[in-house]
């Protein structure tokens, strides 16, 4: 696994003070890389390293040379949800460390596959193990899948993720339909989309205030009225935060604050690219524990749980991913 730190600094005699690269001013910014004690301008740094638009397409295509399916659907099982990618029918499968560029899964619960195949008819792609940045992982390689998945044809992204509840309503194995996000990351700079822009990827400056698509909001929801669902189906507001040390109580309750209903460590990364790119997205976070907002709680945050109640809820998980991607149609209208 290579891990690049680059840190952006400016001359201390310059003008400007220590910036982000979005925002490049002074003559005298430059990207110190900390991994390999190299020194670059911001226009000379290699931001993507292998993950160049071109670099990009040769892993797509490489891919479509060894399979006929052409996904117009793509799926990210979040932890413990990889069953997902079971549902799929006519499978042809790859190890993320036999496909060119692609990083690894590290984390319990990730599996680490790429599996093509249709899924009540429909050509999907899902990522069975997703990546994250406390991994280790530079955030433009992490979410590398999206744009992979945009090269393949994909239209529609569904995005699955295990997340705390922070609203005091849910409970453990809801099921939320994630109507909006806050990157707590990207208010740091963290962002996928730091670097110079590739147009041919997406713009510039992209809107994120339709970041998760309304109608396929609606539409899950009434498949879950009609699956049986009514009473863990809910919707909210998803935080991510870096990771991998769960929250403390004050950040819990400092969250929930804000407005925040479920918090994690991914998907967002996910869905600033995909949307960058033009794809539409749609997201879901099972509910897996509660955060811990009391200091007479007990309550301990576990990764073990967060597997457990992905088993648990799998099959209704399942049911209403598959019931979702059964009714949207390719030119991404949904009946
Ligand atoms: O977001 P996913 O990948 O579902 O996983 C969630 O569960 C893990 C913690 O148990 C973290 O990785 C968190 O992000
Ligand atoms: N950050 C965070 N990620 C999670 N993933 C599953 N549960 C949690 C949680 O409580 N906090």
């Amino acid at each position: 696994m290579t891990t690049v730190k680059v840190v952006i600094s400016s001359a201390p005699s310059g003008p400007c003070s220590p910036r982000l690269p979005s925002v490049p001013c002074a003559q005298e910014s430059f990207v110190f890389d900390e991994m390999k004690g190299t020194k670059a301008t911001i226009e000379e740094y290699d931001w993507l390293g292998d993950l160049s638009y071109e670099d990009c397409k040769a892993t797509a295509d490489w891919l479509l040379a060894q399979t006929d399916m052409r996904p117009t659907v793509g799926i990210v099982c979040g932890s413990g949800l990889g069953g997902l990618a079971d549902l799929l029918k006519d499978q042809v499968a790859f190890n993320y460390k036999d496909i060119p560029n692609f990083p690894q899964s590290t984390v319990h619960g990730h599996a680490g596959r790429l599996v093509f195949g249709t899924m009540k008819g429909k050509p999907c792609v899902c990522m069975q193990g997703r990546f994250h940045l406390y991994e280790g992982y530079p955030i433009q390689r992490i979410t590398l899948p999206m744009r992979i998945f945009k090269l393949l044809g994909v239209q529609t992204v569904v995005i699955t993720n295990a997340a705390g509840g922070l609203n005091q309503d849910f409970k453990v194995g809801d099921i939320m339909i994630i109507k909006d996000h806050i990157n707590l990351p990207g208010f740091a700079g963290n962002n996928p989309l730091v670097g110079p822009n590739d147009e041919r990827f997406g713009v510039r400056f992209p809107c994120m205030s339709d970041a998760y698509d309304r109608d396929l909001q609606q539409l899950a929801m009434e498949v879950g009225q009609e699956l049986g669902y009514g009473d863990f189906l809910k919707e909210g507001v998803y935080c991510v935060l870096g990771g991998p040390s769960f929250e403390t109580i004050a950040e819990c309750r400092m969250l929930h604050m804000l407005g925040v209903d479920a918090v994690g460590m991914s998907t967002v990364h996910e869905v600033i690219v995909a949307r960058h790119c033009g794809m539409r997205v749609f997201a879901l976070s099972l509910i897996t524990n509660l955060a811990v907002m009391d200091y007479d709680s007990e309550e301990k945050a576990n990764h073990e749980e967060v597997l457990q109640t992905g088993k648990q809820r799998a099959e209704q998980m399942e049911r209403l991913v598959s019931s979702v991607v059964n009714r949207i149609e390719p030119n991404n209208n949904y009946i």
